[in-house]
């Protein structure tokens, strides 16, 4: 398959903040790829150097067969993070304006009804709700058709049923062979879109795959916690693995926690032997509740094992000093449609 976007060990540092560290990836023609990753770890800067709104320190990109700064903008769209259109403008006008800046656009009460606004085409922008906002936005990314469609969190304020219509939409372009690179921090949409994901920590692409195979290999076993006060000695003799959950996953806040038992790696059909456990010792119990794992936990394994790896690499610095590359400081461009 043709890879539309491809990025070869790109750099970007500004000052002794690293916010690429070498990043490869080459995404394919009307593939969704989701880009996760912690605040700061670089999502949105590796974006803006595959869109041309920074440049790399070194490394190569292309997107569409070109260098980003050549690349085509009218098969090219971009919705930034932060994206305020004209407050004082109908979002039929917005969408007519947006329309206006490409050779061949679509028609903006088709796009109006694609994100599932078409009553909404006289209201001005201002008086829309903060999600109906952002599918006006979204819809400004779609009126050029492009052939690449960059998505940073674009369904943030969204309610269910209108993140689903923005879901539904993102699979039809896709199918009908556009290139998404969707950047979010949401595990249910990322699980649900994207064809492969990938995780960004630090400036590094940690991970790279399906969900699927993502999950297989990170998100560990299934879970069954029990709620109950007792201890973790109490499960000695049950055939599976128990662990006494923590509050909080990873840092030095990690305590136990005193009112579950997790079991791991119990299939739905094994519940009953933990359930006939409990009650042939009388241990008591209020609840029970199984989960697989998904996205979410493969997010927090890596994402905490970076954390402990950038601990150790400044715990080493502290103790051997080191050499930061730095480079001047560049402007942040505000973001905007292409
Ligand atoms: N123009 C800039 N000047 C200085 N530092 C910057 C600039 N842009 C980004 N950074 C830094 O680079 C790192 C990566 O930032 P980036 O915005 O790419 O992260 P992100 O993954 O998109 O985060 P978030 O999930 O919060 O949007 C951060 O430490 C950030 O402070």
């Amino acid at each position: 398959m043709e890879a539309v976007v491809e990025a070869s060990e790109l750099r970007k540092s500004y000052g002794e903040t690293v916010a690429l560290a070498g990043v490869s990836v080459a995404i394919e023609r009307g593939e969704i790829f989701g880009l996760i990753g912690p605040n700061g770890a670089g999502k949105t800067t590796l974006v803006r150097a595959l869109t041309g709104t920074t440049e790399p320190d070194s490394g190569t990109a292309r997107v569409l067969g070109d260098p980003p700064p050549a690349t085509d903008r009218n098969r090219l769209a971009v919705l930034p993070q932060a994206f305020s259109p004209p407050d004082r403008l109908t979002a039929h006008e917005l969408l007519s304006y947006y329309a206006g800046l490409y050779d061949d656009a679509r028609d903006p009460e088709e796009v109006l009804a694609d994100v599932g606004l078409a009553d909404a085409g006289d209201t001005w922008y201002e008086a829309l709700s903060g999600g109906q906002q952002r599918r006006v936005c979204v819809g400004a990314t779609l009126v050029n058709d492009p052939d690449v469609l960059f998505l940073d969190e674009p369904t943030t304020g969204i309610d269910p049923a209108g993140r689903r219509t923005v879901w539904r939409l993102i699979e039809s372009l896709s199918a009908g062979g556009t290139t998404v690179v969707l950047t979010t921090h949401d595990m249910a949409e990322a699980e649900r879109l994207a064809d492969r994901v990938g995780l960004l920590a630090d400036g590094a692409l940690v991970a790279d795959g399906t969900p699927t195979d993502l999950v297989d290999e990170h998100g560990g076993s299934s879970r069954l916690t029990i709620e109950t006060a007792a201890k973790p000695a109490a499960f000695d003799e049950l055939a599976y693995p128990v662990e006494q959950p923590s509050d909080s996953r990873g840092g030095e806040s990690r305590s136990p926690t005193t009112d579950s038992i997790v079991v791991r790696a119990v299939t739905p059909p094994e519940i009953g032997d933990v359930v006939d456990y409990l009650e042939e010792r009388e241990i008591a119990y209020s609840g029970l509740e199984w989960t697989e794992p998904g996205l979410e936990e493969v997010y927090l394994e890596l994402a905490s094992r970076a954390e402990l790896g950038r601990t150790d690499a400044a715990d080493r610095n502290r103790a051997g000093g080191t050499e930061t590359e730095t480079r001047d400081d560049e402007q942040t461009s505000a973001g905007e449609t292409a």
